[in-house]
């Protein structure tokens, strides 16, 4: 099953099959508003933001509106999101707000509405940060359970200084990193890839953060039987090789692009050139 119903995954899995795995991040920073010719207000962003959903959510499988970029405009920032998440996701792109949420479970569970109907900006899956320990995504993970929504949760991030943290030692001797991906991977357990190890109908709806700029890939990820969102290519200087050196050909990889290509706009062909270019180099 793969319909508006089915569980993230599975959908996920349908989209990358039928339109490759790429990413596009939509990040109106204030220079991209302004080498597009835009004003830095909500017109500027609306505009902004109607030409990537309209050049590229027929044909890339996910679209990844970053928040922030939303949030600094106030209440007409949210409304242009609304109207953007509802619009790719009515031409077929899956929609995966890049919010970074993570707090006590109580306020996750607020944070986790956006992935239930109803919701003014409901959205296909979210990004959320685990630094509150992993019973406090657990709200999260029910009401992505309950409404097919997905999860990604921060485990090696692409800037230059994730590591700090993320390779810090539990007790039991394990990074930070690894124990966010074996938790995940417990949230998908029943769940399975492909038989290629990659995608399949039973892929796990909740996924990992792993950036493209790493030097090696220093987390197993042989137990998360879910997605892994690839961040850092392009702009911070991660490529299509530096994806297949971390990743081979053995993982549910989401390759994630922003700058890179909103940076062509904004013409939409220019747009979709740019995406296509990046979905050729992925898959070479
Ligand atoms: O969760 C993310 O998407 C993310 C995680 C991470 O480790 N690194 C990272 O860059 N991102 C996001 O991915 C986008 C990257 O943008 P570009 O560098 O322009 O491609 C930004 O919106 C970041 O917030």
């Amino acid at each position: 099953m793969s319909g508006a119903g089915a569980p993230f995954g599975a959908r996920l899995a349908a989209a990358v099959a039928d339109r490759g795995p790429l990413c596009v991040g939509i990040d109106p920073h204030r220079e991209l508003l302004g080498a597009w010719g835009l004003p830095d207000d909500v017109e500027g962003l609306r505009r902004f933001t109607d030409a990537v959903v309209g050049a590229l959510a027929g044909t890339v499988a996910v679209l990844k509106p970053q928040s922030a970029f939303y949030e600094r405009h106030g209440s007409g920032g949210l409304a242009v999101l609304e109207t953007a998440v509802a619009a790719a996701r009515a031409a077929g792109a899956l929609v995966l707000l890049d919010a970074k949420r993570g707090d006590i479970g109580s306020t996750m569970a607020g944070y986790a509405d956006v992935l239930a109907p109803g919701h003014p900006a409901q959205v296909d899956a979210v990004t959320v940060s685990p630094y509150l320990g992993p019973g406090s995504l657990e709200p999260a993970v029910r009401t992505a359970r309950e409404h097919g929504g997905g999860l990604f949760v921060l485990a090696r991030t692409s800037n230059p200084d994730a590591a700090t943290f993320q390779h810090a030692r539990l007790a039991d001797g394990r990074t930070v990193a690894q124990a966010v991906v074996d938790t995940v991977g417990g949230w998908n357990a029943g769940g399975d890839l492909g038989s290629e190890g990659v995608w399949g109908p039973r892929t796990g709806s909740f996924g990992v953060v792993v950036g493209a700029t790493l030097a090696d890939l220093d987390v197993d990820l042989a137990g998360l039987r879910g997605p892994v969102l690839a961040p850092g290519l392009g702009a911070q200087g991660g490529t299509p090789a530096d994806l297949r050196r971390l990743f081979g050909t053995g993982a549910a990889v989401v390759p994630t692009v922003s700058r890179d290509v909103l940076g062509a706009g904004p013409d939409p062909a220019a747009l979709r050139a740019a995406a296509e270019r990046w979905a050729a180099e992925l898959a070479g």
